[in-house]
């Protein structure tokens, strides 16, 4: 199965390496306008495949994404440090201009992956520019966030992070939601798993992982610029559930009609991923604080995609 990566920057080309060594494509193909980099790309990770899997990786242009199941969308500009995903709106949404209509003319059946940010509201755009259903735009949303949600929360209970099951829900970015009123470890309520293992989870412990996980970001790009391995194996994961028709709940970003209120609104709920893209929404149990944080963020999110004029 065929996936083309618009964007072979970190993003992309992390997420091309992750689904090279997994073998979770039969083919990979880089766009990028900077075809130079597109290629280097393409030829770096190919090297990787000898021991890996037998993935074919190639750069290639607009026409060579003709049949991918799937295409990512990382083309885009990134975080300076300091800069918050929201302020890189206009600028990105001038490159999905661009690119959109390029990417449909190739491959109109494909399923879209969104990854440049702000993500929510750029899967929104991307909606709206390609006409396609909403479950079929998919914005990588807070499947990052709940990654490092799940990373946090097993490093301090001292249990795998596979074994948590944890969302965050809303925007990616700072209006984020932690559902702690529903993660669990095991089958267990995280407050349960802390008393049977004797782990304490205090409100100060639990503050510490809210700002871990909202700050992630901030705290990298800081260190090194940008962030891509974490994302990059986001985006396997959500390749795969849509290459296999994995019937799988991730925590993904699309136009959802309604949400707290606010409506017609891209942000990150869990929601069942197959092949045709999203195949059903799950909205969870919240506590009140949950909710009102929740509807708080989806009236960001409006607004602020109501200001952009594009
Ligand atoms: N969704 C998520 O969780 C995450 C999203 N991101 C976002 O992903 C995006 C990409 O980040 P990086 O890969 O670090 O940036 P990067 O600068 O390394 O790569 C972006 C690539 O897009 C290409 N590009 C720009 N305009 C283009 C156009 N009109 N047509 C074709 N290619 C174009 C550039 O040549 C460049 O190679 C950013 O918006 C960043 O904020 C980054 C990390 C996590
Ligand atoms: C950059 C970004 O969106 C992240 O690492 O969460």
């Amino acid at each position: 199965m065929k996936i083309g990566i618009v964007g072979a920057g970190m993003v992309g080309s992390a997420a091309g390496y992750a689904i090279a060594l997994k073998g979770t494509a039969s083919k990979i193909v880089f766009v990028d306008y900077n075809a130079a980099l597109a290629k280097a790309q393409a030829e770096d990770i190919a090297h990787a495949v000898p021991f890996a899997s037998s993935t074919v990786v190639m750069a290639g242009d607009y026409a060579d994404l003709k049949g991918a199941k799937a295409v990512i969308l990382a083309a885009g500009v990134g975080q300076k440090p300091g800069e918050s995903r929201l302020q890189l709106l206009a600028r990105n949404a001038e490159v999905f201009r661009q690119i959109i209509g390029k990417v449909l003319d190739a491959a109109p059946d494909a399923v879209l992956l969104i990854a440049t940010n702000p993500v929510d509201i750029m899967t929104q755009i991307a909606t709206e520019l390609s006409g396609l259903p909403p479950t079929r735009v998919i914005g990588s949303g807070t499947i990052l966030d709940t990654a490092r949600f799940r990373h946090l929360i097993g490093e301090h209970l001292g249990v795998s992070p596979r074994s948590v099951h944890a969302y965050v829900l809303g925007e990616h970015g700072d209006s984020e939601v932690l559902c702690w009123s529903s993660a669990r470890a095991g089958a267990l309520s995280v407050k349960e798993f802390s008393a049977q293992m004797r782990v304490p989870l205090t409100e100060g412990i639990k503050a510490k992982i809210d700002d871990g996980v909202r700050n992630a970001a901030y705290t990298i790009i800081n260190g090194k610029g940008a962030t891509w391995y974490g994302i990059g194996a986001g985006l396997e994961r959500l390749f795969r559930a849509v290459a296999r028709d994995e019937q799988t709940v991730l925590s993904v970003s699309i136009v959802t009609p309604k949400v707290e209120g606010v409506s017609n609104v891209a942000l990150s709920l869990p929601r069942i991923v197959g092949a045709q893209g999203v195949v059903a929404d799950l909205f969870p149990e919240l506590d009140d604080a949950e909710h009102e944080a929740l509807g708080a963020s989806a009236r960001l999110l409006k607004t602020t995609l109501d200001a952009l004029e594009y």
